[in-house]
């Protein structure tokens, strides 16, 4: 999780004698310290304080450390763990709170024993496991307590539970389908022969068709790989083979749902499933399949699961299961533990469960990197000798000698990895950049040859001087530099389609200032024309790695705002104006709207005057939710009418089609322009054309997954800004790293019997009978800590 605190020159001061345990007194000074310092939220001192309060109505002593703990826990569940690894924290306590080198400097130069490494330089593991015993806030999980610790983990109860679930849950469906079992059964026959019918004989690995094999032998499977490496054209197939199997087998179709964390992602997956879906050759197949079977709506998991304002809780959940035999996840990377757990808790036992992504993208904004860590070892692969055999039955082709491994763990025998991209030529800029960062190879060579624009796809708008950086990057932004591109961008081709040039902002919004509608045009037309915009403005954006300062998002949004102002392409650089593109930063259930939804301000004649007359007002259209049900729009629109009279929305014909949908700014309340958005805002999106833009100094955002999931965002063109080159180098190294047990839980609850290689579970039905029990909404219920 980004954070850029301003450390004030404050009268922050602490110092304690290092001779004598920490007091309750030291810790309260400690925390406030700190909480001045904006170092911890003023949250995570409030959950200590509940701690200290809970303590002493308990008759208790209050245990100084435990509040110390709970503070920095509460804080790293802010920054995405999941839990504090207490062994780690003691070994290198420089950790509590991962200051930024430039934060420790401006500390450094007061007499103080404030940062953690002087004032936890004394903290022993012992210490820490002895106090958090003592304390009744504290338990192993099987009490209801703020705190658990397991081990050397300390969780907030409400994350300890989430993991548990995930783990339990997931170990529970890691057997393969009884039925698929054995490579000789019939239905393993049928899969072999879809499989042999949707995918073409290759000598070579088929990397695709082996993911598409294992997942659907499984009732919970993963499949990860790069950009372009055809993760929805290899689950679109698997789709297909298992219908297939429907057809045959099972007298019914498989009920299927698609689903993605977020609108934008749904957007994105929707178009290019419905694509890939009318290629299959489904009347070859074994049943065959119909072709409506196979779903090409998708849905956000948020709508999936019914959402309700307000609430954690979700309509969905393990009282009330899914309606849906098997559940595609796609960018599974951007899904946090407290989503995992709602989603896996609400999924029926016998369904099927598919997730898809990119393992080496950021993680969840919110705690937990559960892709990640499920994929941990998939680069290797790690098949049994089982599996390997059962796949080379079912798909006719042998698996690699360097992926097998017979000491495999459950876990890694569903998970499959795609290694080849199709998006990228061999020679692409994108993809060179993008595998060094990975493999964290950045080298000279391969930086010259971005420098000296030796890639077709790759601009690099390098300079040391500041003030001619961002003059470079507002002049980009207007026109995308197209004349940096070899060929001024012109004349590539792909899968034999021309590539569409590299552009910037005017692109859309000369298309704004070309609208020839008036307000004699009946009202679709003004939908499609704000259709195209949006389309327009999907074409290129520049991501920044920080938010504040020059080079984050705020700076970036006022340069470019006010270069596009001077370039007459929009009338003011601030407040609302035609051509406004706007980022919806938090869910409004009553517009519909979910964060990071964009719309783009246009000024249209849907306004109506007092007496009746055409007005022109200013619209933010966003594009049209996809899989709103006709009952829940006619109630949005009941609402709408009540709500906005004025407002075009309440003037649509119930069920009537919408490519967009107009919302008046008055109620947008959570929103920020977005000429630039953060990496971690980006994901689940791709662009034509790409401007990553990075800070002048070193900062624990700057990782090397950030780098990698903003380059990969360039579909087609790929343009780098920063100031200080240097620090590449040092980005590549960092990694992002979130402490939690999930892998460990789900190693306990395995144990691989090898001679059935059937995996059998222990605890397996109190851990999740225990926490779903706990997830299940409870009116009223409030969620604990932080
Ligand atoms: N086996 C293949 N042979 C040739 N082209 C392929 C193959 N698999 C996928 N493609 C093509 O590569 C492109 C990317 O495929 P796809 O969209 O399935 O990948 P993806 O991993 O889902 O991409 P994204 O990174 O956008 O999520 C598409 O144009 C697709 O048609």
């Amino acid at each position: 999780m980004e954070r850029e605190r301003a450390v004030s020159d404050s009268q922050l001061s602490f110092s304690f004698d290092q001779s004598e345990p920490l007091s309750e007194s030291d810790v309260a000074e400690l925390l406030s310290a700190w909480q001045q310092a904006q170092w911890l939220r003023p949250l995570d001192c409030s959950f200590a304080q509940l701690i200290v309060e809970l303590e002493k109505e308990q008759g208790r002593g209050v245990e100084p450390l435990v509040l110390l703990l709970a503070a920095l826990t509460s804080y790293q569940v802010g920054r995405g763990h999941v839990c504090i690894d207490l062994a780690a924290l003691v070994n290198d306590s420089r950790q509590a709170l991962a200051l930024s080198p430039d934060e420790e400097r401006s500390w450094q130069t007061l007499e103080t024993q404030t940062l953690p490494q002087h004032a936890l330089a004394h903290l022993s593991l012992n210490d820490c496991l002895e106090a958090l015993q003592r304390s009744v806030a504290v338990s192993d999980g099987s009490e209801v307590t703020p705190l658990v610790l397991q081990g050397q983990r300390l969780y907030l109860r409400r994350l300890w539970r989430y993991e548990q679930t995930i783990a339990a849950n997931i170990a529970a469906r890691l057997s393969a389908r009884a039925e698929l079992l054995s490579a000789d059964s019939e239905q393993a026959v049928t899969l072999s022969q879809a499989l042999a019918q949707l995918f073409e004989f290759h000598s070579a690995t088929d990397y695709q068709k082996l993911a598409c094999a294992l997942a659907a032998r499984s009732r919970f499977a993963v499949i990860t790989g790069g950009p372009g490496t055809g993760k929805t054209t290899t689950v679109v197939k698997l789709l297909a083979a298992l219908q297939a199997l429907a057809a045959v087998h099972r007298g019914q179709p498989y009920r299927i749902r698609l689903a993605a964390p977020t609108g934008k992602a749904a957007a994105r997956l929707n178009e290019s499933i419905a694509a890939a879906v009318g290629k299959l050759p489904l009347s070859l197949l074994p049943g065959p399949p119909a072709r409506n079977d196979i779903p090409t709506q998708v849905t956000t998991v948020h709508r999936l699961l019914g959402s309700r304002p307000n609430s954690r809780h979700f309509r969905h959940h393990s009282g009330h299961p899914l309606p849906l035999d098997i559940l595609v996840v796609d960018e599974a990377s951007m899904v946090d533990v407290d989503l995992m757990a709602a989603l896996l808790d609400a999924l029926p036992d016998t369904a099927q469960l598919i997730l898809l992504g990119d393992k080496d993208q950021l993680a969840s904004v919110d705690a937990g990197a559960v892709l990640g860590e499920l994929c941990a070892r998939a680069t290797e692969g790690h098949y049994t000798h089982e599996t390997a055999s059962w796949l080379q039955q079912v798909c006719q082709q042998p698996v690699p000698a360097s992926l097998r491994d017979d000491s495999g763990r459950a876990l890694d025998q569903v998970v499959a990895m795609l290694r080849v991209s199709y998006r990228f030529q061999q020679d692409s800029g994108i993809r060179e950049l993008a595998q060094a960062v990975n493999e964290r190879a950045l080298t000279e060579p391969l930086l010259t040859a971005c420098r000296n624009s030796d890639f077709a796809d790759v601009c690099w708008l390098h300079t040391e001087n500041s003030d001619a950086a961002l003059q470079q990057l507002a002049l980009h932004a207007v026109d995308g530099s197209a004349a940096r591109f070899a060929n001024v961008g012109r004349g590539r081709v792909l899968h034999d389609q021309p590539l569409p040039p590299p552009c910037g902002y005017r692109h859309y919004l000369q298309q704004i200032k070309d609208c020839s509608l008036t307000e004699k045009c009946a009202e679709p037309l003004w939908q499609q024309w704000a259709a195209g915009v949006l389309e327009a403005f999907s074409e290129f954006q520049i991501l920044c790695a920080v938010r504040q300062g020059p080079w984050g998002v705020e700076g970036v949004n006022q340069l470019v705002a006010e270069q596009l102002r001077q370039s007459n392409l929009i009338e003011r650089s601030d407040g609302w104006y035609p051509g406004r593109p706007v980022l919806v930063t938090a869910n409004d259930y009553n517009l519909g709207l979910m964060n990071g939804d964009i719309g783009i301000t246009l000024r249209v004649p849907l306004g109506r005057t007092p007496d009746g007359g055409i007005e022109w007002v200013l619209r933010v259209a966003f594009p049209a939710a996809q899989d709103r049900s006709a009952k829940e729009t006619a109630a949005k629109e009941t609402a709408a009418k009540e709500t906005a009279v004025n407002e075009d929305v309440a003037q649509r014909s119930a069920g009537q089609s919408q490519r967009v949908r107009w919302v008046s700014p008055s109620r947008l309340q959570q929103l920020e322009t977005v000429f630039a958005m953060t990496v971690h805002k980006s994901q689940g999106s791709e662009f034509n054309h790409t401007c990553l833009v990075l800070p002048d100094r070193m900062s624990p955002v700057l990782t090397k997954e950030l780098l990698y999931t903003g380059i990969t965002r360039a579909k087609n063109w790929f343009s780098f800004l920063t100031p200080n080159e240097a620090l590449l180098p040092d980005i590549a190294q960092q990694a992002v790293t979130r402490v939690s047990g999930l892998r460990e839980g789900l190693e306990q609850q395995q144990v691989v019997d090898d001679k059935s290689n059937c995996w059998k579970k222990r605890w397996l039905k109190e851990a999740i009978d225990a926490t779903s029990n706990e997830l299940k909404p409870r009116p009223g219920s409030q969620g604990e800590g932080a």
